[in-house]
């Protein structure tokens, strides 16, 4: 019997889709059956009776003896299960197992599922295996699940209940889980809050009757002021993805237990502005605008980070950004290889003039002939841009036999045998091929246009995979009509649809040799799982300890990870005094600083603090209020 001072806390937790992701029952099922033909069927009448149990539409004992009637599973299974189970442990009861293991003498699994699967997972957390109450299987002499103890409380109607009032605990009760039957400690009194956990599931008619609802154990910790392992709980934290990112990215964010919401298309300014309400992670792609009026509406007052899925980041106001505090990421290489493959192979295709053939086969047409087919071997390449993409290029393109020559607006060096121009015109009147790989700034656009076009070589093969306005679509349409481009390959537009149901409707479209591709130079697998990865690994660690290496608009500081120490970071307009500010509160409060870290753009400064555990919440309240202060947050 567990017996406690008043102030102390028991914490009674659930242990089926609460301590675990998933029920313990219906994957013994789903084990048990395995190879059985009708698996499905008993599995999924198994996971409604469970269901059913849960929301208290039928009583407890007889969804019970429903479900273990329908199971054919002996202790080899049971084995599997646990090794399964230890999985599948909830991540907010990963973070936290050092709160489990200091609060072990108060905290009590109760379950009404079975200790034959419950006892070792838990105890591998630091649950005490004598707090655990649940139910136990019977075995026959060949280890067969024969039934259960059918005298144990808990495999009765309101078995719960009766187990708390038989354990008489002396001090505050809170129930955590995701069923009615959790809800029922509260109801009896014998619990003095139920907090609804809904972390693996929610369940309507449970949330309508809990005092708190909590998507994680973090935020139970926090709601109630008690240690742990986020200061402040992800599960409060609202990350939007747009353009249907990886579901990597996705799953990155969910696992430290972030808020997540996945959107498949972009969105315009005004539904931007909508859904940007309460959010701290944005993550886009090249076709969602992040403008200043976005990010100055009140709605984007909690923007704290933007992850740009791709390579670009014209579409982000960098600059806004980084005056309201919030810095920007973007996964500079990882589809950089995917672009230059397009390139290569469309200027094969081109100039083998394989669309018109094909074309022709489809509709029956046999013309095998030499004619306006050439080798890209011996040709001139001029790269407009010699920056990652280019230059790869470059290099493969000379290994193929090509001339390469490259036009930079910066002074670059040249890789290999290339040459480098001195203009676009000198490049223009060399080039047989021209291909476009310069970044989307506003004063590339219209770059290319009827001026342009007329410097070029007759019969040139014209590239873009950079960005659309970089190129007058009007002046193309004609460069191909009048012969002076002979193919074309675009990918990129002026204006692209915001998702694949809105159709595209453009001048090039119709016209011969003209490879049109819905902005696909950087959508491969490989590099659409490369960025899933890379972006959300840069915006985690800056959520986490603060690193802003590799920001597009932040000053960049890569941080030492956080160790028996408060993490404070402050993010300031760039003027005189403000790090003797920050220093002289915690000099007044006799705060002694382990470690400080400072960088600056024209812009902003970036002020890390690491200091000893102790500091008070006036302290936070003195440095939010440095005048000049754009950011506060605090790490630990
Ligand atoms: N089609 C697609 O799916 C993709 C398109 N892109 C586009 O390709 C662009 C280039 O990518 P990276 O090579 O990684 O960028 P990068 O920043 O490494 O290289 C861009 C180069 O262009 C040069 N440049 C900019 N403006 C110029 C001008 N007016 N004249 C001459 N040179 C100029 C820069 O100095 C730089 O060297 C990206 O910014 C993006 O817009 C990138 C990935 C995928
Ligand atoms: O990486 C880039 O800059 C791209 O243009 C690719 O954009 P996307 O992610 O396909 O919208």
């Amino acid at each position: 019997m567990l017996t406690k001072t008043q102030e102390q806390i028991f914490f009674v937790i659930d242990f089926d889709s609460t301590f675990t992701k998933v029920e313990g029952l219906d994957e013994l099922a789903a084990i048990a059956l395995a190879g059985n033909k009708d698996k499905d069927k008993i599995v999924s009448e198994i996971k409604s009776i469970t269901d059913r149990g849960m929301l208290g539409e039928i009583g407890f004992a007889e969804s019970l003896k429903a479900r273990v009637n329908l199971l054919p599973a002996n202790r080899e299974h049971v084995d599997i299960l646990v090794d399964f189970l230890m999985g599948k442990i909830s991540d907010s009861f990963q973070r936290n197992r050092d709160f489990i293991t200091q609060n072990q003498e108060n905290i009590l699994i109760v379950s009404s599922g079975f200790k034959d699967f419950i006892v070792p997972v838990a105890v591998s957390m630091g649950v005490k295996e004598e707090n655990v109450y649940a139910n136990t299987f019977r075995y026959d002499a060949e280890g067969n699940i024969t039934g259960y103890d059918e005298s144990n409380l808990l495999s009765q109607d309101k078995g719960k209940v009766k187990l708390l009032q038989q354990l008489n605990l002396d001090g505050d009760v809170f129930a955590i889980g995701d069923g009615y039957t959790d809800y029922e400690l509260r109801e009896s009194g014998l619990a003095n809050k139920f907090f609804a956990f809904t972390e693996n599931v929610e369940r309507q008619k449970v949330v309508e009757k809990a005092d708190e609802v909590v998507a994680s154990l973090d935020e139970f910790l926090y709601i109630n002021g008690l240690s742990r392992s986020q200061s402040y709980p992800k599960s409060k934290i609202k990350v939007l993805l747009l353009e249907n990112v990886h579901p990597k990215a996705v799953a990155s964010f969910k696992s430290e237990g972030f808020q997540v919401e996945l959107l498949k298309g972009a969105l315009d300014e005004e539904e931007l502005i909508e859904k940007i309400k309460g959010v701290s992670i944005l993550g886009l792609r090249s076709k969602t605008n992040l403008t200043k009026k976005v990010l100055e509406h009140p709605n984007a007052s909690r923007l704290m980070a933007v992850g740009a899925f791709c390579i670009g980041t014209n579409q982000i106001n960098l600059d806004e950004c980084e005056r309201r505090g919030i810095a920007v990421f973007n996964a500079p290489y990882s589809n950089t290889r995917s672009v230059v493959e397009m390139a290569i192979g469309e200027m094969i295709i081109l100039t083998r003039d394989i669309m018109t053939k094909s074309n022709k086969m489809h509709e029956g047409i046999w013309d095998k002939s030499a004619k306006n087919s050439y080798e890209i071997r011996g040709k001139k390449l001029g790269l407009v841009g010699y920056g990652s993409i280019g230059t790869q290029i470059s290099v493969i393109a000379e290994a193929m036999g090509m001339e390469v020559y490259f036009y930079d607006a910066v002074d670059k060096l040249a890789l290999g045998n290339a040459k480098k121009c001195k203009s676009l015109e000198e490049l223009f009147g060399v080039a047989d091929f021209i291909s476009l790989h310069v970044d989307g700034r506003k004063s590339n656009a219209n770059m290319i246009g009827e001026k342009e076009f007329a410097m070029m070589k007759d019969n040139v093969i014209f590239i873009n995979l950079s960005r659309g306005h970089v190129v007058e679509i009007p002046a193309l349409v004609k460069a191909l009509k009048s012969g002076k481009v002979w193919g074309a390959a675009i990918d990129v537009f002026p204006y692209e649809p915001k998702t694949n149901d809105e159709e595209f409707v453009n001048e090039l479209r119709g016209l011969p040799r003209v490879i049109l591709t819905p902005h696909v130079g950087g959508s491969t697998e490989e590099a659409q799982a490369n960025i899933g990865e890379f972006v959300p690994s840069k915006l985690l660690q800056f959520m986490n300890n603060g690193s802003t290496y590799g920001s597009v608009n932040f000053p960049e500081l890569q941080l030492p990870a956080l160790e028996g120490a408060h993490r404070l970071l402050h993010i300031h307009q760039n003027v005189p005094g403000i790090l003797a500010k920050i220093n002289g509160i915690f000099a007044k409060h006799n705060v002694n600083i382990k470690g400080q870290y400072l960088k600056t753009t024209n812009e902003i400064g970036y002020v890390i603090t690491d200091v000893a555990k102790e500091y008070s919440d006036e302290i936070v309240e003195e440095l939010k209020g440095i005048d000049n202060t754009i950011k506060f947050r605090l790490l630990y």
